[in-house]
């Protein structure tokens, strides 16, 4: 008999848990998103089996159903979920950043019969969006998953069965653990990148240079600032509590280091930074793919020679290619070029040139 999963919401996370569960045997992936040109991307680049225009038509004949949406979303959805026609048996999971209002819900959804099995991958990108989608991004990455108190072992066996397909190491963890960890290792994180963004762009009026010095260290630790603000909206709103703890924690950590920065004493400040060297060297090294190569996405005409003529007008301007992919190519329908450059700057001019000299589409993701 055939499974189906229903997946809702294609972007980045969604979009990767679709590819990399159509490797499950006898598993058709159907999917939706409320954006029309990520539809039309998860089709033609077959990111799903089916494209379905509204999930309630389907509800009653799927088996599984996985959230890839903002967390906010996913809050509103599984309200409606509460008034749709599904199977007994139906798994309902999804795959967000925080657990705690998500899993309140939940129980909501258990007093009417719905399973409901909270999820998050620990692996993503500042990358969003279904072409950033790729089939092992959760490989060897944590997949937490926070079941509600007394959840049934045949329902985790059975979602745990169709996660393997992820390749990720499955683990289970409380709602109230899971939003406290992610909080210090990822949320907090994000608001200090957006933070130390905030205060470069405040440099622009007396010193407007700052910003071109901005080199491997400040870009390094500020990545994250470049992702989704809905998404960490969503996440900040939820995890609130949390946040204010870590922000409290730091700003006395901020106090402890304006001390040392008083007092002058240098065999202290050096141990400041060799504490934190040693506990940063032992950091276990986690899997999950990141991604940061720069990658430009062209949507391309489908006729011959029509790749060489993008990389012959990038080699006239010398921009150089670290990598190149091209995404399905059918019939009457445009093909995604996926071109990897070096730097921000050599992806800016690549679009340029391309969208100038060819008149191809091009995106960023
Ligand atoms: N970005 C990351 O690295 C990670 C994100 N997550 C979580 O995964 C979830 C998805 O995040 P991403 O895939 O990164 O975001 P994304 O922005 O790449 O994709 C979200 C998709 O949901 C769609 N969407 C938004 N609201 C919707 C709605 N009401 N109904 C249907 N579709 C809707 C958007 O059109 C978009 O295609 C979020 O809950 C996020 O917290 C989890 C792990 C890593
Ligand atoms: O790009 C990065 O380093 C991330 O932090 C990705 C990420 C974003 C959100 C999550 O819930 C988990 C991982």
């Amino acid at each position: 008999m055939t499974r189906k999963v229903l997946v809702i919401g294609l972007g980045l996370i969604g979009g990767s848990i679709a590819l990399a569960l159509q490797k499950a045997p006898e598993t058709k992936i159907l999917g939706y998103d409320m954006d029309a040109k990520t539809r039309e991307h998860a089709k033609t680049l077959n990111i799903v089996h089916e494209i379905v225009t509204d999930p309630k038509d389907v509800a009653a004949d799927v088996d599984v159903i996985i959230f890839g949406t903002p967390v906010n979303a996913t809050l509103d959805w599984m309200e409606q979920l509460k008034s749709w026609s599904l199977k007994n048996k139906v798994i309902v999971t999804d795959t967000g950043s925080t657990k705690k209002l998500i899993m309140q819900k939940a129980g909501e959804l258990r007093a009417q019969g719905i399973t409901f099995i909270g999820g998050h991958p620990m692996a993503g990108s500042h990358k969003s969006g279904v072409l950033a989608a790729k089939a092992h991004l959760f490989e060897n990455a944590y997949y937490m998953l926070t079941p509600l108190a007394g959840e049934e072992i045949i329902n985790m066996a059975q979602l745990e069965s169709l996660l393997k397909f992820t390749h990720a190491k499955v683990v289970s963890v409380s709602a109230r653990e899971h939003d406290h960890m992610t909080a210090v290792v990822s949320h907090f994180p994000h608001v200090i990148a957006a933070s130390l963004v905030h205060q470069l762009g405040e440099e622009n009026g007396e010193y407007p240079m700052t910003r071109s010095l901005a080199a491997g260290g400040f870009r390094d630790v500020t990545r994250i600032a470049s992702s989704n603000p809905i998404l960490w909206r969503d996440i900040t709103l939820q995890n609130r509590d949390e946040l204010i703890a870590q922000l409290e924690g730091w700003q006395s950590e901020m106090d402890r280091v304006k001390e040392l920065l008083l007092n002058g004493n240098s065999d202290d400040i050096q141990n400041y930074f060799a504490v934190a060297k040693d506990l940063r060297d032992e950091l276990p090294i986690s899997a999950g793919a990141m991604f940061t190569s720069f990658d430009l996405y062209v949507d391309v005409p489908d006729y011959p020679g029509v790749i060489s003529e993008v990389t012959g007008l990038l080699a006239d301007e010398a921009i150089s290619i670290t990598n190149l992919r091209i995404v399905e190519s059918r019939e009457d329908v445009f093909g995604i070029l996926v071109i990897s450059l070096q730097s921000e700057s050599d992806r800016e001019r690549a679009a340029s040139c391309i969208q100038k000299r060819a008149n191809f589409e091009t995106y960023i993701s």
